[in-house]
């Protein structure tokens, strides 16, 4: 996908112009590509916990929830069905995500994010209509396609479209909207799960029409962004884009610039196979390991489960539904912590503070578990305000140390290491894996929680622990240094070293010395 452009700890040009009515626009139409992908996440776990929603399409796990009290209360959600609707979208978008580059390089950001919206929208509107589980399905696949579209053509946009000095704030600021949208939809539960009638649920799922509508209309009034316009070899209306975008006609310095570097991505062959040398195996190692890491501090269970999880241990359902309210704040709020901290105490520094919190976190909750429900699942007493308190206070400990550690970071560090030469292959893998783990735990946890038991929370923890000691030993500080220099990094590594030549070291230094004299 296309983060990695949007943000880059390179230098920045101050190019002449002003923040126009487009850039503007540009904004509130990225900001809905990251709203519809928190929308979904948020939305799923809160209607799957709805009785109306489990009555009309999940009858056999309403029953086992209701009327059978000996149930192992670990497996009181356990349905391939109920899994399947959460994780669907996932499989979708991942599919989506290797069509949606071709879509977007070849005909344009535009129309790569038209069709994102159009099919969400369709997806959103199938699901708020749905009469039984295949619609469900069929409208959650939708939406998945729209996501993969969104992640990979909005935020190139938005990159493009945006004054360079905007540009280093937009990656996380599009993980931030991520978690807006997940708030909203935990909020919007919380109020549809109170409607009389039991349609609520259809509340829930149709107002993601509100952020897809925005993207499909928006698409069709933006401009296409002059990267796009050079790419596609229209040179004269991409200086005309550049001006009406920049609002002045002094264009000439970063027209060039972009000209360049278009040309620079054309000459590059073999992005899949450059990726294999040797040279590239610490970004490589990176662009598989972050991702796949990202997905498994389990934070998703989290997302996607909260208001079942809660509703497992028997809080009430509006009590579930307001506790993933609170999560979702969490979430949100942390996220700023990190936008406000990153550049000052490094990334390392966020990766072992969140990664400790977590890995405290996930033992006390499964330790939490374990003296309540121990190995049968059965409740040994009733459920104490002491105990939900404390309950409550870890997870949402657990999400804070996600928000500001590896939820924002987990794209940032990936985005400031790849040079253009593996760029856009490298951030392909990091969406794919991403989107991969994100099915794979929407898909296993409610089974594993039912085979597990407590002892998943340790599991997570002890990943954890794995993945904050990969940090330790294998992620060097990455905080202020140019693109450039990262070869230099990865040199002065005690493991990576051995795999960068001083030969690619001195070429880079080349590369860097010609910048600053054409500067
Ligand atoms: O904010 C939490 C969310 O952030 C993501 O990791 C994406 O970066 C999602 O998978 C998760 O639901």
């Amino acid at each position: 996908m296309a983060r990695g452009v949007v943000a880059s700890s390179a230098p920045v040009k101050n190019y002449l112009g002003k923040l126009t009515v487009f850039v503007v626009f540009a904004c509130i139409v990225a900001s809905s590509g990251g709203l519809i992908f928190g929308y979904d996440i948020g939305i799923s776990g809160g209607v799957t916990s709805m009785d109306s929603f489990l009555l009309k399409f999940f009858p056999e796990v309403y029953q086992r929830q209701k009327t059978d009290s000996t149930t192992n209360q670990y497996c009181k959600f356990n349905s391939h069905l109920v899994t399947l609707f959460t994780s669907s979208l996932y499989l979708a978008a991942l599919i989506s995500c290797f069509f949606a580059s071709t879509v977007t390089r070849v005909l344009g950001r535009k129309w790569s994010m038209f069709s994102g919206g159009l099919t969400f929208l369709v997806g959103a509107s199938i699901n708020c209509a749905a009469k039984d589980i295949a619609m469900l399905i069929i409208g959650r696949i939708l939406l998945g396609f729209g996501v993969g579209f969104a992640i990979q053509s909005v935020p190139l946009y938005l990159s493009e479209m945006a004054p360079a000095k905007l540009r280093g704030m937009l990656n996380i600021g599009f993980q931030l909207m991520i978690t807006v949208g997940i708030l909203c939809a935990n909020l919007i539960n919380y109020f549809t799960a109170k409607i009389k009638g039991g349609w609520g649920w259809r509340v829930s799922l149709g107002l993601a029409c509100i952020p897809a509508i925005i993207i499909t209309l928006g698409s069709l009034l933006l401009p296409d962004t002059p990267n796009s316009l050079i790419e596609r070899g229209h040179t004269e209306r991409a200086k005309a884009m550049l001006r009406k975008v920049r609002g002045t006609n002094d264009i000439d310095a970063e027209y060039e610039d972009i000209v360049a570097a278009s040309e620079e991505s054309k000459a590059i062959k073999h992005p899949w196979s450059n990726l294999l040398k040797r040279k590239y195996r610490p970004q490589l190692t990176m662009s598989l390991l972050i991702p796949c890491f990202q997905q498994l501090t389990g934070i998703n269970v989290v997302m996607f489960y909260a208001p079942v999880l809660f509703k497992t241990i028997g809080f009430g359902s509006e009590a579930s539904l307001m506790s993933a309210v609170i999560t979702g704040s969490i979430n949100m709020v942390s996220t700023f912590i990190s936008i406000a901290t990153v550049d000052k105490v490094g990334r390392r520094a966020l990766f072992f503070q969140g990664g400790i919190q977590m890995i405290i976190c996930q033992v006390a909750v499964g330790t939490m578990f374990k003296f309540k429900f121990g190995t049968s699942g059965k409740a040994n007493g009733p459920l104490t305000k002491a105990y939900t308190d404390w309950l409550l206070f870890f997870i949402c400990a657990y999400t804070a140390g996600f928000a500001w550690s590896w939820g924002p970071l987990g794209w940032l560090v990936p985005s400031e290491i790849f040079p253009l030469e593996i760029r856009s292959a490298c951030q392909a893998i990091v969406v794919a894996v991403n989107m991969l783990f994100t099915f794979i735990v929407a898909e296993g946890f409610l089974s594993w929680l039912c085979h597990l038991k407590f002892a998943l929370f340790y599991c997570f923890s002890g990943i954890l622990v794995v993945m904050t000691l990969f940090i330790a030993f294998f992620l060097p500080e990455t905080k202020n240094r140019p693109i450039e220099e990262m070869s230099i990094v990865w040199k002065k590594h005690w493991f990576w070293g051995r795999f960068v030549a001083d030969q690619d070291v001195d070429d880079e230094k080349m590369e860097m010395g010609k910048k600053t004299t054409t500067d």
